[in-house]
């Protein structure tokens, strides 16, 4: 199995030059009751590139991805202070709906959290709830639709009344991208997706993630260098709560501004 890596052209591109943003997070910090875990944050998510979140454990990558799809909100003792705008809107406008910005901004979470409810179920959930198909055929059709484009499909066609627990790790993680996917998500936050995968799973899914790129803004925190080097096209270096340096995978990883990003690419920590 060959796992994507940035080509050329990729490189030769200038993924920082500024189109309309799908995000836009401006001077974001998050607290935990008096504690600041994030600190005045502001990015711009695009569609066309993967993002990469990288730093050291606790640095508040994590925190910070939850804070795209207000899944801080479930978080009793968590606040979230500056903008976040999703096509101009801003995501914590009283008036939005918050199931809808969450069937908007997809997660895919560290460890695979199928439903205890068969394959197909597990799809068709997000679909149902959301009035996305009327009647089975087109059900269906998103179902087949969302495995595919997860590369499930040809597993797990024959087998859609299983239960989603049944699958191997890696096929849960796919199953949940699947499901991300179906309720036609406009952006995908993946929360260290492969850290509870083994290196066949995780190429697997480095290799949708590279498939997907360009129909979603993706996210991805990953605690793995190699992995957004591979995965990403623009890199968001965390640390101690503050965003150090955002740039180009190929500049953060062969070009940084910063010491303190160069001694984490080093390897001097982490
Ligand atoms: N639910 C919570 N309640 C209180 N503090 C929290 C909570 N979640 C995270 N924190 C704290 O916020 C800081 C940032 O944590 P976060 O998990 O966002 O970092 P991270 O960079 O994703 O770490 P890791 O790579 O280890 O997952 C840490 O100090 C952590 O202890």
């Amino acid at each position: 199995m060959v796992t994507q890596s940035i080509t050329p052209e990729e490189i030769d591109e200038d993924v920082m030059a500024t189109g309309t943003p799908k995000m836009e997070a401006r001077g974001v910090s998050v607290y935990y009751g008096d504690k600041k875990a994030i600190d005045d944050v502001s990015i711009d998510i695009p569609t066309e590139y993967v993002t990469a979140f990288i730093g050291p454990s606790g640095c508040g990558k994590s925190t910070f991805l939850r804070s795209l799809n207000r899944m801080n909100d479930t978080i009793p003792s968590a606040r979230v202070e500056g903008t976040i705008k999703l096509d101009g809107e801003d995501i914590h406008d009283p008036k939005l709906d918050v199931v809808q910005l969450r069937a908007r901004v997809g997660m895919v979470f560290q460890k695979p959290n199928p439903f205890p409810k068969s394959i197909y179920e597990n799809i068709a959930y997000g679909p149902k709830i959301h009035g996305l198909a009327e009647g089975k055929d087109a059900l269906d059709e998103i179902v087949e639709r969302s495995l595919k484009r997860a590369g499930l499909w040809e597993e797990v066609k024959d087998r859609l009344d299983d239960s989603g627990t049944a699958l191997s790790g890696g096929q849960q993680q796919r199953l949940c991208i699947a499901r991300a996917i179906a309720v036609d998500p406009e952006v995908i936050l993946m929360d260290e997706p492969c850290s509870a995968l083994d290196p066949i799973a995780t190429a697997r899914i480095e290799e949708l993630i590279h498939d997907l790129r360009g129909r979603y803004a993706i996210v991805i925190v990953t605690h793995s260098m190699q992995q957004a080097a591979r995965v990403s096209q623009r890199t968001a270096f965390f640390h101690l709560g503050k965003m150090v340096e955002f740039g180009s995978t190929s500049d953060i990883f062969t070009n940084p501004k910063e010491e303190r990003t160069k001694d984490y690419i080093t390897g001097r920590y982490g």
